[in-house]
């Protein structure tokens, strides 16, 4: 049933849900709007609504063609409702994208990268950082006629987050794409943007992030203590991109303007080469890595990829869970040095045919 957010918007369907709160189709004065309607238990969190109506002129000012904007910020009433009025964006998320194409070709994968990298450029010159870079996140946008990507959930992790900051031993992002320094308890400064979105290229090229599989702990411990597994094929100055940007120090990596620059120079070479071809364990055996070693003994069942609840007991939708709290292994468990994580193989017995003579 239609609803009214603020004075001036209406919702109409759900579009989707995640974990902070419910996404409708709405319609306002200038036509259809996408509205995130936030929980209810976070909407009654009298300093959240403080921070929301805080954040409010950075929030609206963020404005690139590759951030989902923020057109108005909702405080309902006596502060029961919350919402995030936004651009609606035609296409699905990325997550959805690679899950039908399992791995995108360099120069699909790089076109992507660097819209998002333009946009956290933007957002980090205005002092905003994401902190929660990740597939479903990113929205594509398929009315041109190449794919746009567009950066979406600004400062909801932030807003969401910041008054349980005060628990040091606990964590808030994805696993798969959460950079070391959240993990030994850092602030979170705009390099961890930078280390998801090499995450995120990493997966769109291999099929699976560098540090993911098996249960939280051992993906967290795993950002902190091994180095990503090169990946087979891929061009040399990507991977070298790749590598810095996943640097264990911050400082090592680059900033998002930079890396969006460097990528660009990239383009032209990578124009027509397919698809990576390669072979993992977990393509023969699903859920294979996070059973390795040490992390054998665990009973913890695994967790589904980059997902638990933000806020426990929480979950909307069990297929579309992407946020997680999470308890920070201590320094036993963060021991042992960094190693390079198993490296995948260029898939056996199938190598490509030379190319045919026109
Ligand atoms: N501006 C938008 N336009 C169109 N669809 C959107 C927009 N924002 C979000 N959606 C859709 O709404 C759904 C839920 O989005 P939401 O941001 O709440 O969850 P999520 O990012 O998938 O998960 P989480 O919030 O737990 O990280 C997603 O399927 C997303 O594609």
């Amino acid at each position: 049933m239609a609803r009214n957010i603020g004075s001036q918007y209406t919702t109409e369907r759900v579009l989707g849900r995640g974990s902070a709160g419910t996404v409708w189709l709405g319609r306002g004065p200038d036509g259809p709007v996408a509205i995130k309607v936030l929980r209810e238990d976070l909407a009654a969190d009298p300093e959240l609504v403080e921070r929301f109506a805080h954040e409010r002129r950075t929030l609206l000012g963020l404005e690139h063609p590759c951030i989902v904007g923020v057109r108005e910020l909702v405080i309902d009433g006596d502060g029961t409702e919350l919402a995030l009025v936004m651009d609606l964006v035609s296409g699905a998320d990325l997550r959805a994208h690679l899950e039908r194409h399992r791995r995108l070709a360099p120069a699909d994968a790089v076109a992507l990268t660097v819209d998002v990298a333009d946009a956290l450029a933007v957002a980090h010159r205005a002092g905003v950082v994401h902190r929660d870079v990740k597939p479903e996140n990113v929205l594509l946008d398929t009315s041109g006629p190449a794919p746009r990507a567009l950066l979406a959930d600004f400062g909801v992790a932030t807003l969401i987050d910041e008054p349980r900051r005060g628990t040091a031993s606990r964590v808030v992002g994805t696993p798969d794409y959460i950079a070391p320094e959240i993990v030994e308890g850092l602030p979170s400064r705009a390099p961890v943007d930078i280390y998801a979105l090499a995450t995120v290229l990493y997966e769109l090229l291999a099929g699976f992030t560098p540090f993911g599989g098996g249960h939280t702990g051992a993906v967290l411990r795993r950002h902190v203590t091994e180095t990503a597994a090169p990946l087979p094929g891929l061009p040399a100055d990507l991977w070298e991109l790749l590598q810095q940007c996943l640097a264990k120090a911050p400082a090592s990596r680059l900033r998002a303007a930079e890396l969006a620059s460097r990528l660009r120079e990239l383009q032209p070479a990578l124009r027509g080469l397919p698809a990576l071809d390669i072979e993992t364990g977990e393509e023969a055996d699903p859920g294979r890595r996070g059973r390795d070693t040490a992390e054998e003994s665990v009973e913890e069942p695994a967790a589904p990829r980059g997902a638990v609840a933000l806020v426990q007991g929480t979950v909307t939708d069990p297929d579309r869970v992407t946020h997680t709290r999470m308890r920070v292994p201590d320094a036993e468990e963060l021991a042992g040095g960094v190693r390079p994580a198993r490296a995948p193989r260029p898939r056996a017995g199938r190598r490509r045919a030379p190319p045919r003579p026109a």
